[in-house]
This record gives structure tokens, C-alpha cells and sequence, in this order.
């Protein structure tokens, strides 16, 4: 596990973030009144299942949420202290690829099939540094390098289908960290790759978080890649954050019996188990969510308070520790 972080600046702050999709079916809160916030230099994962609202959280501060559908309905996402669902396109444009750069879970779709990769990792330096091709072109050798593919001038002037995925996925992460960015998203990084790449590609995420001091946004289902990459973990469950810890207390401590599922659903190496733990039931349909705990018909601690009022995002205990729970409040335990 990575080591815990000191006390940082705050690089983002999502605020009462709400990101809701309007659909024939009626309103999708995808995103409903998420707090939380990234530290410099820090790797936040986040995690859930399926559908819990963890690439809408990111693609909302990306600014990407196509409207309609979409709609931004309430809340702050503030980057360095800016609002920036405040900003016009063309600031927010000036800031994509730039002070933040995001890495998507296929790496051949994003990657432009008739521009070679010196081209493609040219083109943000050419736009955003003001380098002139001879620098861009420099520049761009040395992130090929960085990202741990050899000989660099050759695949300066490849096409990415002569690459392997892998090397696909690598030549995304040298595009997002072109322009040294202070946010760098990755959404689900490996999971199109297979195993063994998929550690390849995560050594390579730390060993540049190493060099650079960029703060990572890795959104992901799988609970070992948050044990190898996470300082700081935010679980999110149906639209909602349901508990935030630094990663060692999340694993030592988890409180939310949501938490504690997924923790137990992850097979542990060198450990018989008989049958892997999966939590019953399944996660609700996004158009009937009410005002109460979103986990309440799956969980076997459901009192009759969690059906009807959602629970507050609160401390209990270490301070940076916060749980979404009726178990851990006053006003749960008198039911
Ligand atoms: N364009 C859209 N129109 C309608 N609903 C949408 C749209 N995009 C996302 N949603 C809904 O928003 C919710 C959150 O989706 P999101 O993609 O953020 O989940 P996720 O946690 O990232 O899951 P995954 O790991 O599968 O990507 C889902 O219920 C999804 O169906």
C-alpha cells in the first residue's frame, strides 16, 4: 500500500455535486450531492460497482457530460479554488489536456488511427506550451521514454495499430502527462488489457507518480488496484458517496456494511475459501431512488430509519474517516 499522506493543499473539491441524465424513463441522479476532495500530489481511487456514478463524477469535472441528456443540476467542482462549471468553453478547453489530462479504459479508441504517435503526443505541446515541432518532437521522445518504451524514434513515427495494447495504453498516459498536468484521471486504466499488462501498466502509473507530482483520479471496481495505488479511497454506492478513508484505514477499519461486502467479495491470495462472498441482491434501479440509504434492501443491518432518510457523510472516530451510515449515529441507534 502506498504510504499515508501529510497534510497537503487541496488540488480539487467537488461541492454538493449533482449530474443527472434525463431519460424516457424518467430523471437518472447519477451523481447525487457528492463531496470530496483531492490532495496535491495524492492518488484518490475511486470505487464501486457498476453504474454507481464514478465516470460521471469524472467526466462531469472534465466538463464532458453531453446535455442533453445530461445536466449539471447543482453543486461546485472547484480546481485550485476555481469553479470550473463556471468557466466558458474556451477556458475550460484551455485547461483540458493541459492542467488536467485524463487516460480512458480503451486506449485504441481514443487514439486517432491516421496520426502517428509523434504527432499525437506533439499536438498538446504544440497547442498548449507554445513549442515549436523541433521541442515538441524532443519532448515527445523523452515521454516515450518515460513511459518504458524502447526505441523511441522508431515509435515516434509508428501508427498505433502497429502498437500492442499495452503500448497503446502507455503512449495515452505519455499524451496525458505531456503537458506535466496537476490532475491526472485515469478511468478504469487496464481494464481492457490482460493480467500481466495490466500490473506492467500500473507499475508504470507509480513509478511516474514518483517522478512527477501529479495528483491521480483513478476510478476502478477492483479493490487490489486501490490496495497497490490508493493514499486516500472514496467509495461510492447508487450516485452517492457512502464512506472516504485513507487507503490503510479503509482496509483495517471499513464501517459501511457496503464496504465491508466488497472487501469480502475480493479473494484473498493464500487463504482456502470455499465460495467467493458476493453482496445479495443488486444495485437499485437508478430512476427509483429515493430520499433514504440507496444500500438499504441489501444490507443485514437495515433498520427502519435507513428506509425512509439517507444518512449523512460523517466522521466517526479518525478524522479523516467518514461513513454514510445509520449504525454509527445517535439517531440509527435509538430505532
Ligand atoms: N448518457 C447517459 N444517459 C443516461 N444515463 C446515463 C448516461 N451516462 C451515464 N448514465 C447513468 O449514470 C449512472 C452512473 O454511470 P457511470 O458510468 O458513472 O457508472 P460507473 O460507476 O462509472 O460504472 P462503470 O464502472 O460501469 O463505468 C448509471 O446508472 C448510468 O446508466
Amino acid at each position: 500500500m502506498a504510504k499515508q499522506m501529510v497534510d497537503t493543499k487541496t488540488l480539487v473539491e467537488f461541492k454538493n455535486l449533482k449530474t443527472h441524465f434525463h431519460t424516457s424513463a424518467g430523471v437518472v441522479k447519477a451523481v447525487d450531492d457528492v463531496s470530496f476532495s483531492i490532495r496535491e500530489g495524492e492518488t484518490l481511487c475511486v470505487v464501486g460497482e457498476s453504474g454507481c456514478g464514478k465516470s460521471v463524477t469524472a467526466m462531469s469535472l472534465m466538463r464532458l457530460i453531453e446535455t442533453p441528456p445530461g445536466e449539471i443540476a447543482g453543486g461546485e467542482i472547484l480546481f485550485e479554488g476555481t469553479d470550473l462549471l463556471k468557466l466558458s468553453k474556451r477556458e475550460m478547453s484551455r485547461l483540458r489536456g493541459n492542467e488536467i489530462a485524463m487516460i480512458f479504459q480503451e486506449p485504441m479508441s481514443s487514439l486517432n488511427p491516421v496520426l502517428t504517435i509523434g504527432e499525437q503526443i506533439s499536438e498538446p505541446l504544440l497547442m498548449h506550451k507554445n513549442m515549436n515541432r523541433k521541442e515538441a518532437k524532443q519532448r515527445a521522445i523523452e515521454l516515450i521514454t518515460l513511459v518504458g518504451i524502447p526505441r523511441a524514434e522508431e515509435i515516434f513515427h509508428a501508427y498505433p495499430h502497429e502498437l500492442s495494447g499495452g503500448m497503446r495504453q502507455r503512449i495515452m498516459i505519455a499524451i496525458a502527462l505531456s503537458c506535466d498536468p496537476k490532475l491526472l484521471i485515469a478511468d478504469e486504466p487496464t481494464t481492457a488489457l490482460d493480467v500481466t499488462i495490466q500490473a506492467q501498466i500500473l507499475d508504470l502509473m507509480r513509478d511516474i507518480k514518483t517522478k512527477v507530482n501529479t495528483s491521480i483520479m483513478l476510478i476502478t471496481h477492483d479493490l487490489g488496484v486501490v490496495a497497490e495505488m490508493a493514499d486516500f479511497v472514496v467509495v461510492m454506492y447508487a450516485g452517492k458517496v457512502i464512506e472516504e478513508a485513507p487507503v490503510i484505514d479503509l482496509f483495517k477499519d471499513p464501517q459501511h456494511p457496503y464496504t465491508k461486502g466488497l472487501l469480502k467479495a475480493k479473494p484473498v491470495l493464500n487463504q482456502k475459501q470455499d465460495r467467493l462472498y458476493s453482496i445479495p441482491g443488486q444495485v437499485p434501479n437508478p430512476v427509483e431512488l429515493g430520499n433514504n440509504c440507496h444500500f438499504h434492501d441489501r444490507c443485514e443491518f437495515c433498520m427502519e430509519i435507513c428506509k425512509t432518510k439517507a444518512p449523512p457523510l460523517r466522521t466517526h472516530g479518525e478524522s479523516k474517516h467518514k461513513t454514510a451510515c445509520w449504525l454509527y449515529e445517535e439517531e440509527g441507534k435509538v430505532q
